[in-house]
């Protein structure tokens, strides 16, 4: 990594599947049993608030009962010991980022741990069992609270500043991601048209991996620390 400063590394259900977290698409995926479209969309929402709220309960809850794997640690190493330039930007709206203690990182999709008020748009950490009728900080409403949690249909959270990291990247790393969804899915043909060194780690190939300069097959667990090495 001689000439690499900058480095951008997306991250997705894969890197927390390690630690018990179901992944969406695999098998037992979060979406069994779920339509997308029943369940992560501003529609969903206003037809069955109590199916939304009570998914992202227990998701919320199972959060409780797992720890950061081997994947978030070594990643947590590298923005505690890397001198450049550093943004993990993560799909997942697990913790497990965080309490590994990576720092230079943001959730594009939102945060199980974080609650907002359709009223008044205030913001509030919310660690839980039951979203339903707790009050907003904000207006005190008890019926306006929503998981933070960017649906299908909805724009992703901090845009610019990923933008601004793809732009200022040497490196682009994707990590447990089976590029499905977009805008993420689509920052590798980005950083590839913007001349940036692009690496895969995943444990089967994924919808993008033709655009990658280098794919390594194999579990985040493994993969990532051997990379950060
Ligand atoms: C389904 C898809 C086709 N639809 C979309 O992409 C849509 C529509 C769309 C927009 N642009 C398009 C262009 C083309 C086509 C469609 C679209 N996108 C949107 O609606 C987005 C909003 C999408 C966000 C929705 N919310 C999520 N999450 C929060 C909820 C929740 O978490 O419940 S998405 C959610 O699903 C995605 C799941 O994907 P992965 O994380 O990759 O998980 P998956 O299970 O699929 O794969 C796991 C991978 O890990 C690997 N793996 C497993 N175990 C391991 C292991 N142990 N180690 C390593 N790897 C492992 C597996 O092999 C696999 O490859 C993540 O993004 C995740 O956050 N909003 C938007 O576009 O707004 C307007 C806009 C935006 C920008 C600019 C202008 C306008």
């Amino acid at each position: 990594m001689t000439d690499i400063r900058n480095i951008v590394v997306l991250t997705g259900a894969g890197i927390s599947a390690e630690s018990g977290l179901n992944t969406f698409r695999g098998p037992g995926g979060l979406w069994e049993g779920h339509r997308v479209e029943d369940i992560c969309t501003p529609e969903a929402l206003a037809r069955n608030r109590a199916l939304v709220l009570d998914f992202y309960d227990q998701r919320r809850a199972a959060l409780a009962t797992v720890a950061p794997n081997a994947g978030h640690v070594a990643l947590a190493r590298l923005d505690r010991e890397w001198q450049g330039g550093l943004l993990i930007v993560t799909q997942n709206v697990d913790d497990l980022h965080e309490r590994a203690g990576a720092e230079r990182m943001l959730h594009m999709h939102g945060e199980l741990m974080s609650a907002f008020c359709e009223h008044c748009g205030h913001r509030q950490r919310f660690g839980g069992a039951m979203l339903d009728g707790t009050r907003c900080g904000g207006c005190g409403a008890a019926d306006t609270l929503r998981p933070d949690i960017v649906f299908f249909g909805e724009m992703p959270y901090e845009m610019d500043r990923i933008d601004a990291a793809l732009g200022a990247a040497d490196l682009f790393v994707s990590i447990g991601t089976s590029g499905a969804v977009y805008p993420a899915a689509g920052y590798v043909q980005q950083a590839r048209h913007a001349g940036i060194e692009t690496l895969e780690l995943n444990l089967e190939p994924s919808a993008g991996s033709y655009f990658f300069h280098e794919t390594r097959l194999g579990p985040a667990g493994e993969l990532v620390p051997a990379w950060v090495e």
